[in-house]
């Protein structure tokens, strides 16, 4: 697929701090890729450098191969949200459409088509003010993408909002993927991050812990762990083959392998003597990659490359 964004080496210092260091990664079309990270990793300070919001110190940016950054190419969403209050809603959509050279009456049709999708139906000529903040947002990420973008960077689009406005989000978020828009998106909602995102760019501490595919992170990353429901003796399953940790909730075990277990095999070999009334065997999730990468130095300095 071919590039759209590419970030390379991307150096960016406050003060004396260094907080983005030598951080490379690109966005094709058409994919979800995901910015990921602790607080204070430094995805909105790479986000912003790629806007022009502020400047490396050192890197390249480039669009479509391209040093010039293209605004009107682009839709983003950031993560500080507000519009000016005292506007109807159709007429920022059209003055944001306008600053994107979009023309108006297609920025009208595609503004009315998105309220209805949102289920702001008829709220075009309502104040900005009058919006609660769910609905804000959902204008404001109308805003993001009423030009078409080829580019389209959200900054945590689902923070702040409800399980119902959350799904839309993903739904349409998936289908201007389909449409061949490159998404770049930052999310600490990991559930809805492994949902969707087709790579990630995992960041901790202004450097790349994790970048690739995300079936291939899960392959090299997310070991097997085996839940067991039934009263067992924790000494006993600590001593079977290839248990890392075992964690116990009442009569719930579960217990974390090695990493490259056969799961087939290591299931056969377990003891005839063991209560089973559930069992189950699953990857460990992004959302606990995350807690492992961010919290276990170890790790963090053991991570490689992924196939990008
Ligand atoms: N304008 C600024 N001046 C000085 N320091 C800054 C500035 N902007 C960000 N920082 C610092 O850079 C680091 C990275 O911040 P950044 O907002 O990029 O992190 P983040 O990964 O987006 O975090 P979060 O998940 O909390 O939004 C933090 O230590 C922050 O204090």
């Amino acid at each position: 697929m071919e590039t759209v964004l590419k970030v390379d080496s991307l150096e960016k210092s406050f003060k004396e701090k260094q907080i983005l260091k030598k951080i490379s990664f690109e966005v094709r079309k058409g994919e979800i890729m995901a910015i990921l990270g602790p607080n204070g990793a430094g995805k909105s300070t790479t986000i912003r450098n790629i806007m022009g919001i502020m400047y490396p110190d050192a890197g390249t940016i480039s669009f479509l191969g391209y040093n010039e950054i293209p605004r009107h190419k682009i839709g983003y969403l950031p993560e500080e949200r507000g519009l000016y209050k005292n506007v109807k809603v159709m007429d920022i959509l059209l003055y944001l459409a306008e600053l994107k050279d979009y023309p108006l009456k297609k920025a009208k049709e595609r503004a009315l088509d998105y309220l209805k999708k949102f289920d702001l139906e008829g709220m075009d000529n309502v104040s900005v003010e009058e919006l609660s903040k769910g609905m804000g947002q959902k204008v404001q990420f109308i805003a993001s993408i009423i030009h078409e973008p080829d580019l389209l960077i959200l900054d945590e689009p689902f923070s702040g909002l409800d399980p119902v406005s959350q799904e839309m989000f993903k739904e349409e978020i998936r289908s201007l993927a389909e449409k061949g828009t490159a998404i770049l998106l930052s999310s600490h909602q990991m559930n809805l991050v492994e949902e969707m995102c087709d790579r990630l760019f995992m960041m901790a501490d202004g450097q790349k812990v994790i970048y690739g595919d995300l079936d291939e992170v899960k392959t090299e990353y997310a070991n097997f762990k085996c839940t067991i429901r039934g009263k067992n003796d924790r000494n006993v399953l600590e001593n079977l083959p290839n248990v890392q940790r075992v964690e116990q909730d009442e009569d719930t075990s579960i217990l974390y392998l090695t990493k490259n277990v056969e799961a087939a095999s290591w299931l056969k070999n377990l003891p005839d003597g063991l209560t089973i009334h559930e069992l189950s065997i699953d990857r460990i999730s992004l959302h606990e990659i995350f807690i492992d990468i961010a919290t276990d130095k170890n790790l963090l300095q053991e991570a490689g490359e992924v196939h990008a």
